[in-house]
């Protein structure tokens, strides 16, 4: 992308929006548009049609979605489907009535079949069964997916799709109920250590395992595949290792400085048993991830001390 290229960037307060916002002002990049949701609502279709006619962006990061953890995702599955479904489509068709020179597609890796053979490889996608607590989330995203290739197919328009695995890091959303894990227990964490709580909850059994990739990463994975990937396959971005979730509560329980206990809840759900990606794909191109889990903790701990009180949950 040249310099001075239109580009808009879709969520741009949110965990992934803010970063890539971050990535492209650090190298340079000096025309970056965006809005908020109360002055774009991408729900709806004639504002988003006005707003492509009237900026012309020529490049989009499609980072603007209903997102959140488990809880989240089990207890509004119709925003989960239904808000997800109307900014894809809106956004997409926009993109290609607008003539968008490059669009990029942001994904999940829930995706994926719940008891996919690890770790993960793009191919797998549609070979299986969703996990029950994310399915509309995951079935939204398939769709985006889905609608992407079709414009690549029936237009030749350069749309592509990346699938993250989970992520974390500044500006992520520390709201107990929607929050995700690593999120949730930095804040549990903290509040315990600072309370003098014996225990932290943990929900679920602790055994599932899950791999976390730091936002600047996943940032600068999406500039490169904006300039690099030019494919109908949704390729994936993760760091290619992950932890268990006891793993991660004792990491998170070292770098907060905190001495007490576990405490694990297994009538809250556990979700996906496992979810590693291959990331050969995008080893192969010649990017790979550069924060390890344990450095990113300790750079997101000193963001949440800093700004703790930022940024409210998403709205039900
Ligand atoms: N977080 C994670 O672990 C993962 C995220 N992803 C994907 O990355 C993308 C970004 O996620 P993340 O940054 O975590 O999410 P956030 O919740 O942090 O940010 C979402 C952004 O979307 C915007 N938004 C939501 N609804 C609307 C709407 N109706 N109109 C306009 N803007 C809207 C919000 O705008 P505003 O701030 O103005 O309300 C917000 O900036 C999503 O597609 C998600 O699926 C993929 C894998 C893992
Ligand atoms: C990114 C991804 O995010 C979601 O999938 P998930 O990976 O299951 O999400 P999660 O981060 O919320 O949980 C991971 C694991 O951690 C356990 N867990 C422990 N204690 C807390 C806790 O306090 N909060 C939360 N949220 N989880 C906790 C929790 O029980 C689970 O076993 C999907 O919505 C999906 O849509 C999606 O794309």
């Amino acid at each position: 992308m040249p310099l001075d290229a239109r580009i808009y960037v879709a969520g741009h307060r949110g965990l992934v929006g803010s970063a890539i916002v971050r990535a492209l002002k650090h190298r340079g990049y000096r025309n970056i548009l965006t809005r908020t949701r109360q002055e774009l609502d991408l729900t709806d279709r004639r504002a988003v049609d006005a707003f492509f006619a009237a900026q012309r962006p020529e490049y989009i990061y499609v980072a603007a979605a209903r997102v959140g953890g488990i809880w989240a995702n089990n207890t509004y599955p119709v925003d989960f489907l239904q808000t997800n479904l109307e900014i894809e489509l809106n956004v997409i068709r926009a993109a290609h009535d607008h003539q968008v020179k490059k669009l990029l597609f942001l994904g999940s890796s829930c995706i994926y079949p719940r008891v996919a053979p690890q770790p993960i490889k793009e191919e797998y996608l549609l070979t299986g069964l969703l996990e029950p607590t994310n399915q509309p989330y995951a079935i939204a995203k398939i769709a985006g997916i889905e609608l992407v290739n079709a414009y690549r197919r029936q237009y030749g328009d350069r749309f592509i799709s990346a699938m993250p695995t989970n992520l974390y890091g500044p500006g992520d959303n520390f709201d107990l109920e929607t929050s995700h894990v690593l999120a949730a227990l930095l804040r549990k964490t903290h509040e315990a250590k600072v309370s003098g709580s014996p225990a932290v909850e943990v929900w679920g059994t602790g055994e599932p395992r899950r791999e976390f990739l730091h936002v600047d990463d996943l940032a600068e994975a999406c500039l490169f595949l904006m300039d690099r990937y030019d494919d109908a396959i949704p390729i994936n971005v993760g760091v290619g290792e992950d932890v268990s979730i006891r793993e991660l509560a004792e990491l998170i329980g070292r770098v907060v400085g905190y001495q007490g206990d576990l405490a694990f809840d297994a009538t809250k759900p556990d979700g996906m048993p496992r979810k590693l990606l291959d990331v050969s794909r995008i080893h192969r191109l010649g990017w790979r991830a550069r924060i390890p889990l344990e450095e990113g903790i300790r750079h997101t701990y000193q963001w949440f001390l800093a700004n703790a009180t930022a940024r409210p949950g998403p709205s039900a």
